[in-house]
């Protein structure tokens, strides 16, 4: 029998997901979209009906639940997930920049939490490094529209709306992991990983520009440290239904569903 996965989050990762997912029926099996809001219906990207969960059902039958929803999510289902046992593979890592959060989920048990790999690479080489790094520099570059989100204070959303009229690619943010992710909830959990990975929120700095002519989202990823100099260039497609998602979200959660089903190369 293949692995039992309920999804958190219906949209662009959510869908993308399952679409992937449904080509492996022999490792996995995706039973259900877990939401405590008001019940509707998940719409379905495989053409297989996919039935809207609540929590107590949805522990009831995942071996895994996959957030792809947001850090709201995860702060709401993953203290009570990790707690009852079941696994839970996370992509809002931004929700993890609250220390008490992440030793609910972290450390805690008996569930596993995995963290994806989402958005970027070199997550493996930041980990294996951490006790070496001084500094990560991350400069995360997005079409304006995909950093405009309803949240944002006014003057930061003027700043970006003003980019996108110059045309001029324009620095709207610098500073601390904890302050991107309050500002951009959705949109930089990328940060979130890199500070995880090297085992110290402090030690990352996070630059956001909004580029109008943008065609591909990119992070740059600049580590410095006693172990050496690293650098990654990512230029991802976005999501075609979400353009703050890089598609490779979506890409990097089903392959590590499909290596917990037992599908290798296992690079560890
Ligand atoms: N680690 C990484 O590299 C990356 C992580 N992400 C994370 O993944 C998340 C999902 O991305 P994406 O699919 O593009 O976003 P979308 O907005 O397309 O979809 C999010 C879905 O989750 C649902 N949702 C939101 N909050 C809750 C909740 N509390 N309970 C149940 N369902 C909820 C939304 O429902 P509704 O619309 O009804 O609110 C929506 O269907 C992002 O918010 C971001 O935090 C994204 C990209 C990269
Ligand atoms: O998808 C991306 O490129 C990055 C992103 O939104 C996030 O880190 O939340």
């Amino acid at each position: 029998m293949g692995l039992n996965v309920v999804l958190l989050g219906y949209g662009a990762i959510g869908r993308s997901l399952h679409g992937m997912l449904a080509r492996h029926p022999d490792r996995i099996a995706v039973i259900g979209v877990l939401d405590g809001r008001a019940p509707k219906t998940a719409d379905d990207a495989t053409g297989t009906p996919l039935p809207v969960l609540d929590l107590a059902t949805a522990l009831g039958c995942a071996e895994v639940i996959a957030e792809c929803a947001s850090p709201a999510a995860v702060r709401e289902f993953g203290p009570d997930i990790i707690a009852s046992g079941t696994d839970l593979l996370i992509a809002s890592l931004g929700a993890l920049v609250d220390p008490r959060l992440r030793g609910l989920v972290l450390e805690r048990g008996p569930g596993r939490a995995y963290l994806t790999t989402g958005a970027i690479g070199g997550l493996d080489l930041v980990r294996a490094s951490a006790g070496t790094i001084d500094a990560i520099d991350l400069d995360t570059r997005k079409p304006p529209a995909a950093l405009l989100h309803p949240g944002l204070p006014g003057p930061l959303r003027a700043g970006i709306a003003a980019a996108a009229t110059s045309g001029d690619p324009c620095t709207v943010f610098s500073g601390s992991v904890e302050r991107a992710v309050e500002l951009f909830p959705s949109n930089i959990n990328v940060a979130a990983a890199l500070a995880l990975a090297a085992g110290g929120f402090t030690r990352v700095h996070v630059t956001i520009t909004a580029d109008p002519a943008a065609t591909l989202t990119r992070h740059e990823i600049r580590i410095q440290g006693s172990g050496g100099n690293h650098t990654f260039l990512i230029g991802n497609a976005a999501d075609p239904e979400n353009p703050a998602t890089s598609a490779l979200t979506a890409r990097a959660m089903a392959s590590g569903l499909l290596r917990l089903a037992g599908a290798g190369p296992h690079f560890i």
